[in-house]
């Protein structure tokens, strides 16, 4: 017999899901064909959350890479809308006049977010927040204005809004109901939920209907029901999101608010299903992938004919995506008639937990705070576990207590670790035996656990720490890269460092890399590694550096060019002004402005004009665009000012000469100021200098942008020598032990002051890296001059076009 051809309509999260179950069970049964009305293979939409506030790129959400489809002889047809399912000639038809034959079809055609029927929707910068194309239209919209507006404080208007704060916009959050998440938190944790994104910069307009999105072609802003307006030239539309039923329609399913299947996923056709959102159980549609993807594993089996428990419904449990802020939301989690609750607040540490229990069962939970207990929280709901007295007080106690472990100990093997992507415990536990894992990362790879939203990962380190004991570390507990390799930064380097890898290529070729050409999230850090273990003989990969560290200047949002000259110490003389001056006359440079690093910025200068202007300028480049040292900024000190002890300006030349062209895992600023009223700000540069009666201070970890740290004391010394030997040892740690983008404040907090002290109190340690900090000087070249006696770079870089 042959092959049965099995359609599926969706290429999205759920619907891939099912096929991926089927494939576990069978690989010979069906021919498979998806669908999907979006230009790409199957990706994360949770993760575009993660996106927008900045921590993975839309090319590192990927699912199920072109190369799956091929593996598993799917024919896939992307950009392609299938408009009808026809049961009488068991034909799907799609916008593009195709029409394939199914024996089976499989609809999961996912939601559709409800947008508000109020003049001006249809705006220009009016969006959704459901798919890439929308992020992308945030994206962009962030980088040319200022003004967002989100309607809708639920799940995905906070995320949403959380990421348009990190993209630099001032946000709004219109909210129709009187405190923010209403269907997933009681008033009190919505309360202290706005409280804390308030402390984040997020303004709040509560109980607000909007009326109208006004403006000429372009939103300009929102008008009330109360009269009242607010600007806003982007708006996004997170007001909840309605199944996607218009294809069933067409093709006379059954529909309610969704498609109506029953227990094993099937509609009122034969041989026709529906899973994930667009489909409707009992009565309800869900819109979270957990019971999208226990409903993908009953359909699969029924598909294939394999023996199957029902699908009976599910517990819903959410957890809020933004850093900063833990909250968490399970099944039934309002009190009241025969439900009783179990709450612990602590003001002080703004913490609050709730239990909602019926008689000695929980049925609902609500975390604030502290949201490691939530995994398990939904495990004792599903069990519908019988509540004990101590189990209450233990819900008193901070995370990683006794509780914690004894409860993982209990749980038996089928109970789900992961609700996302359905791992049990035992699934884990044999990973871990059986294929060696020993970290979160390495679970993830051999099973998914955690592959989805991320909110399992304290529950999967929990069955490592409990199936490995002592041999468990939960400081080596490593996180891959990217998603082309499972390896972590530590093991690449020194994977870098055994193998003589000199070459981003080559070690993704020798590291076995899951894609041909990386990302670009692996790309920049792998030539870095290369760098920084061997500077003397790596190659440098200039394809693989982002477009300002390739082009040595920092594009603007109209296509020309921004260029910092170095200027040490923000001194300068009439010289060189006055080149800087006729640069600007000649070459019509249309802004030049004086930088918060004390130096001079030449703004709209175009591409083809940069070689010329860098010649005519004869002077460093300051590297404003690198993954370097960028400014030493300087106080006038004792040569003028009467408080002066030190000599700030000497000292700030000397540093900058030293360390100018060093790569780093991210910029570095630093600052000298010549007494303690530091005028210079150097409380928060990556390395401050404070000059004191007989000598100098150095803070470390000091950041002043979007985290503001203030810098912790290192050390106090007397001479410069000393300062300088210390900066050597200390940044070339830094370059060693941090992850590539992980700014100094961050790796402070990571390794700890403590630890840093420890190394550079080694004098041994302490001289071995001052030597390879020397090594890595050694090599360092001035980029801009190099390009201008370069003739065949100078072509390459400025004659042809680069685009991202
Ligand atoms: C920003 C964001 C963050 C989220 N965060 C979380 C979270 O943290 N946790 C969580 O559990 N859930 C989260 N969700 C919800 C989760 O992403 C969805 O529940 C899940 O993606 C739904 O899967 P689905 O396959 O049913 O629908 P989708 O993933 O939407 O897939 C449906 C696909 O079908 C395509 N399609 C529709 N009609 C047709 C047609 N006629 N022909 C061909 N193709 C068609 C669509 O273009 C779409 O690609 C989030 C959602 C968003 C938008
Ligand atoms: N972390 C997560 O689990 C996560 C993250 C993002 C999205 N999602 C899912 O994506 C889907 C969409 O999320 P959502 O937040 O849009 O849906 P939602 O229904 O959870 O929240 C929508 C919110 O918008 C508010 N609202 C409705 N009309 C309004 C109006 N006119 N003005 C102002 N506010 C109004 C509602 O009061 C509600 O709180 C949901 O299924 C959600 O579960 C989940
Ligand atoms: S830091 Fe002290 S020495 Fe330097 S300018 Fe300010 S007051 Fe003068
Ligand atoms: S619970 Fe979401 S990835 Fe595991």
């Amino acid at each position: 017999m042959g092959k049965k051809k099995l359609v599926l309509v969706g290429n999205g999260m759920a619907g891939v899901r099912t096929i991926e179950e089927i494939i576990k069970l069978t690989k010979d049964q069906f021919e498979i064909t998806i669908f999907g009305s979006e230009p790409h293979p199957n990706y994360n939409r949770i993760l575009l959350s993660k996106v927008l506030q900045g921590d993975t790129e839309v090319a590192d959400i990927t699912l199920n890479d072109w190369s799956w489809y091929e593996d598993n002889d799917i024919q896939l047809y992307t950009d392609e809308t299938v408009v009808k399912v026809d049961s009488d000639r068991k034909v799907v038809v799609t916008d593009a006049g195709r029409i394939e034959p199914y024996d089976e079809v499989i609809v999961a055609t996912g939601s559709v977010p409800f947008i508000l029927p109020i003049p001006g929707a249809d705006k220009e910068g009016v969006t959704a927040f459901r798919d890439i194309k929308d992020t992308e239209i945030m994206l962009k919209a962030s980088k040319k204005y200022k003004k967002a507006a989100v309607i809708g404080g639920g799940l995905l208007g906070l995320e949403a809004a959380r990421g348009l704060l990190n993209l630099g916009m001032e946000v709004n959050v219109i909210h129709l109901a009187p405190y923010l998440m209403e269907r997933q938190l009681d008033p009190m944790a919505g309360k202290m939920l706005q409280t804390e994104l308030e402390k984040q910069g997020m303004t709040f307009l509560l109980e607000k209907q909007t009326k109208e999105i006004f403006g000429e072609e372009r939103v300009e802003g929102l008008r009330f029901s109360d009269g009242t307006e607010i600007e806003a030239d982007l708006v996004v539309m997170a007001v909840g999101i309605k199944p996607n039923i218009s294809l069933a329609v067409e093709s006379g399913l059954e529909v309610n608010r969704g498609i109506v299947v029953n227990d094993y996923m099937q509609t009122n056709i034969p041989h026709v299903y529906a899973v994930g959102e667009c489909a409707e159980h009992n009565g309800i549609p869900y819109g979270l992938v957990a019971p999208l993807y226990e409903q993908g594993k009953v359909l699969a089996k029924t598909i294939c004919d394999v023996k199957t428990e029902p699908y009976k419904g599910s517990v819903l449990y959410t957890q809020l995506k933004v850093s900063g802020v833990e909250v968490f939301s399970a099944g039934d989690f309002t009190e009241g008639d025969d439900k009783k609750a179990v709450k612990v607040f602590d003001e002080q540490d703004s913490y609050y937990k709730k239990l909602v229990l019926r008689g000695n069962q929980i049925v609902g939970a609500v975390l604030f705070g502290d949201s490691s207990d939530g995994n398990r929280l939904v495990s004792m709901i599903q069990k519908q576990a019988d509540i004990s007295d101590t189990m209450k007080v233990s819900l008193l106690q901070p995370t990683g207590q006794e509780a914690g472990a004894s409860l993982v100990a209990t749980m038996s093997d089928d109970e789900i670790i992961c609700g996302c992507n359905g791992v049990s415990k035992g699934a884990i536990v044999s990973a871990i035996q059986t294929q060696s894992c020993t970290s979160v990362d390495e679970i993830k790879a051999c099973t998914s656990a955690s592959r989805s939203c991320g909110g399992c990962k304290p529950l999967v380190a929990e069955v490592l720490q409990h199936t490995l004991g002592s041999s468990f570390d939960s400081k080596q507990q490593k996180e891959a890269i990217c998603g082309c390799t499972t390896l972590s930064r530590d093991e690449v380097v020194e994977e870098i460092k055994a193998k003589g890898l000199t070459h981003v290529k080559e070690v993704m070729f020798v590291l076995d890399w899951k894609t041909e050409e990386g990302c670009s999230k692996c790309r920049p850090a792998l030539n870095y590694y290369l760098g920084m273990v061997n500077p003397t003989g790596y190659e440098d990969e200039k394809e693989s550096r982002f477009v300002n560290e390739r082009m040595h200047a920092n594009i603007q949002k109209d296509g020309t060019y921004s260029v910092v000259p170095r200027m040490y110490g923000g001194v300068t003389n009439a010289n060189d002004l006055r080149r800087i001056a006729d640069v600007v006359d000649k070459y019509e440079i249309p802004l030049v402005k004086v930088t918060g690093g004390q130096r001079i910025d030449l703004f709209g200068v175009k591409k083809d004009d940069l070689p010329k202007v860098w010649e005519d300028l004869d002077m460093p480049s300051g590297f404003a665009y690198g993954k370097s040292l960028r400014t030493v900024k300087t106080c006038v000190g004792e040569q003028f000012c009467r408080f002066g002890t030190q000599d700030s300006m000497g000292l700030g030349i000397q540093l900058e000469k030293k360390y100018e062209g060093l790569q780093t895992p991210h910029k570095v600023k630093m600052a000298v100021s010549a007494c303690p009223r530091s005028c210079a700000e150097s409380g928060f540069k990556d390395i401050g200098y404070i000059g004191i009666d007989g000598g100098w201070e150095l803070y470390i970890g000091g950041n002043g942008g979007t985290h503001v740290r203030g810098g912790d004391l290192l050390y106090k010394v007397k001479t410069e020598e000393e300062v300088i030997e210390i900066t050597s040892a200390y940044l070339q740690y830094y370059r060693e032990t941090a992850n590539y983008l992980e700014r100094t404040s961050a790796w402070v907090d990571r390794v700890g002051l403590d630890h840093i002290r420890e190394v550079l109190d080694d004098k041994e340690k302490r001289k071995e890296l001052s030597a390879r900090m020397d090594k890595a000087l050694s090599v360092i070249e001035d980029p801009w001059k190099a390009i201008i006696e370069d003739k065949k770079l100078k072509k390459e870089l400025f004659e042809t076009v680069v685009t991202s």
